[in-house]
């Protein structure tokens, strides 16, 4: 990463040019307005790139309206393009426990939240994504009660945030796991990999082996954005 920027650019798994057909045949005419305005907000801001790849929050967003679910988890809210997105998605009196270190960068993109009328779904919480999600345990009425949850934080906890997400889901609940394929990363050499990719393709390479042997869930993972990692929990 240079001044915030990879070096691999989000789509990365097309060539520039049909992943660029595929935001502007399907994706961008389909995202709706307070979307828009908020990933237009976000442009400016110098790590505008952590933002959710539009692709896949249409696949998210399609899932969600899928699923209708009432009680959700975010972890990794930033200017809150998912998090807009998933309020858009659910039910007018679903939830979203949204988690994030940085009540600041969350404060951005609140307007648009509020302007598209689904505040009212947004429970905020400011704190490192840990405690707060071992503290959501501490409440027995938590345990099984979420029928969807998108992580998309520091990826060397991914494995700390599923074992909890685990015990807060649903059975037959979903997870989705951003940035599992890190730029590509995942799948070259350690030595054709910049220095600024190692310490993630390392802990993303552990977290899709754990996935993959994880008898509690199903899973797929789709080449969209920088690779998303859907699982259900069977039991
Ligand atoms: C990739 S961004 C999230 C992008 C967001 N999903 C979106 O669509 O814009 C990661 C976010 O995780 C937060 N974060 C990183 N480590 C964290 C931690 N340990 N606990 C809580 N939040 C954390 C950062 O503050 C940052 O806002
Ligand atoms: O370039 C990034 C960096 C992150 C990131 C780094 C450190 C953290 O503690 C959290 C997140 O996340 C990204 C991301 O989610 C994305 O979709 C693209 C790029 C990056």
């Amino acid at each position: 990463m240079d001044n915030g920027k990879p070096t691999e650019p989000k789509g990365f798994m097309q060539t520039e040019e049909l992943f660029e057909y595929i935001l502007k045949t399907n994706v961008y005419p389909r995202e709706p307005e307070p979307l828009k305005e908020l990933r237009a907000l976000t442009a400016s801001h110098p790590w505008a790139v952590m933002g959710t790849s539009p692709d896949a929050g249409q696949m998210i967003a399609f899932l969600l309206k899928t699923i209708c679910p009432k009680k959700t988890i975010e972890v990794g809210v930033f200017t809150g393009y998912s998090l807009l997105l998933t309020a858009l998605s659910i039910p007018d009196d679903g939830k979203i426990v949204a988690i994030d270190m940085s009540r600041e960068s969350y404060e951005i993109g609140l307007p648009v939240i509020q302007k598209a009328g689904v505040e009212h779904k947004v429970e905020f919480i400011e704190s490192m994504a840990l405690p707060a999600l071992d503290n959501l345990l501490n409440n027995s009425d938590n345990e099984g009660s979420f029928d969807f949850a998108f992580v998309d934080a520091d990826k060397s906890n991914y494995i700390n945030y599923h074992e909890r997400i685990m015990k807060l889901l649903k059975i037959n609940g979903i997870v989705a796991y951003d940035n599992t394929l890190w730029f590509g990363s995942v799948a070259k050499p350690e030595d054709l990999v910049l220095d600024e990719f190692k310490e993630g393709r390392i802990s993303t390479i552990a977290f899709n082996k754990a996935l993959a042997a994880d008898p509690r869930i199903d899973i797929f993972t789709a080449p969209l954005g920088d690779g998303i990692t859907v699982c259900r929990r069977l039991y």
